[in-house]
């Protein structure tokens, strides 16, 4: 049995659109196995089980990059990160398949193969990479196609809160909102912001943090998408904290300086919003991991 366990990332943080992408200690497990049948899949919601299984799709483009038959296969999938709510669930799907594919074979996709062939399912690389490494990742793809990646530390003494809606938001819908172009005052505006908040997360700097998370390329626009967005923000920085929506809504993720600020808005916004889910997250340093094993016992991590 092949056992592939990825976290789920929070993609642009607020003002790396497209490009920064952070992995959080929030994960999905899901196996692989033979089966007598053509494929059987557990786990996914009842619209998911069929051949358009994402995690199928991956599973099966990275058996065919190895040009290597693709097996009968029963899938399983345990995960509680909820779909289209901007937590990476499609990233999730992308690496698992694809990292499953590579150790049914031996481990023939390597880690930047995985990152290209993930990137090109995603359509961009910044949550896919962060699920792949772990950790607060820059990424883009250069002229060859090849993904070029920077990795930040997050600083410890930093705590994330992730305010999860009872309701999706699909990144198809949340793209279509966006403008084609932006000025040169706005792109000035967000090159600096992005780059000082690289380094604020680095440094656990809240006010740099506060001051640089000021996106102007997607949050106004998505912000319109998310009824809650307001009261969320003011819940945020009622206690200190800094509020961006996290990948395309439409989870918002606050970040704090200290554990009874995080606690704080715990507190508040499950009083705000009780049928939503709260949770205290903290950076997953390790990116997706995988074990493979024969009648319980493990042949190599
Ligand atoms: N368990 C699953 N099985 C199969 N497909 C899934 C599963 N979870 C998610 N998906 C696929 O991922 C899609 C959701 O991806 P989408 O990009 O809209 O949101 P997200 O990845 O959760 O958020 P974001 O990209 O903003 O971080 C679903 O419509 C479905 O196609
Ligand atoms: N960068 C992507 C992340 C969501 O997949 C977006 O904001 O659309």
């Amino acid at each position: 049995m092949i056992t592939i366990k990825v976290p789920a990332t929070s993609a642009n943080v607020g003002v790396g659109f497209d490009c920064l992408g952070l992995a959080v200690s929030y994960y999905s497990t899901i196996t692989f196995e033979p089966s007598s049948h053509h494929l059987e899949i557990s786990g996914s919601p009842k619209e998911f089980q069929n051949e358009h299984n994402l995690v199928y799709q991956a599973f099966v483009k990275g058996c065919t990059f190895l040009n290597q038959a693709i097996p009968n296969v029963k899938i399983a999938v345990e995960s509680d990160i909820p779909v289209a709510r901007g937590l990476g669930s499609s990233s999730v799907c992308v690496v698992a398949g694809l990292k499953a594919a590579s150790e049914w074979y031996g481990g023939g996709i390597s880690e930047e193969q995985l990152l290209r062939l993930a990137t090109q399912m995603e359509g961009h690389p910044d949550n896919v990479t962060p699920a792949i490494l772990g950790g607060l990742c820059v990424s883009f793809m250069d002229d060859h196609d090849d993904p070029q990646i920077v990795k930040y530390q997050v600083n410890q003494q930093l705590h994330f809160v992730a305010l999860i809606p009872d309701y999706e938001v699909s990144t198809h819908e949340a793209r279509k909102v966006l403008p084609t172009t932006m000025s040169y005052a706005d792109a000035i505006h967000q090159v600096s912001h992005c780059a000082a908040m690289t380094k604020a997360l680095e440094l656990g700097d809240m006010h740099m943090i506060h001051e640089a998370c000021d996106d102007r390329m997607h949050e106004p626009y998505r912000a319109k998408l998310i009824p809650d967005y307001g009261d969320v923000k003011a819940i945020c920085e009622q206690a200190g904290g800094t509020m961006y929506i996290s990948g395309s809504g439409s989870t918002m993720m606050a970040i704090t300086a200290s554990q009874q600020a995080a606690d704080e808005i715990v507190v508040n916004a499950k009083a705000a919003f009780p049928a939503w889910q709260i949770r205290k997250l903290t950076v997953d340093s390790t990116g997706v991991t995988s074990e493979v094993s024969e009648r319980g016992k493990v042949l190599h991590r």
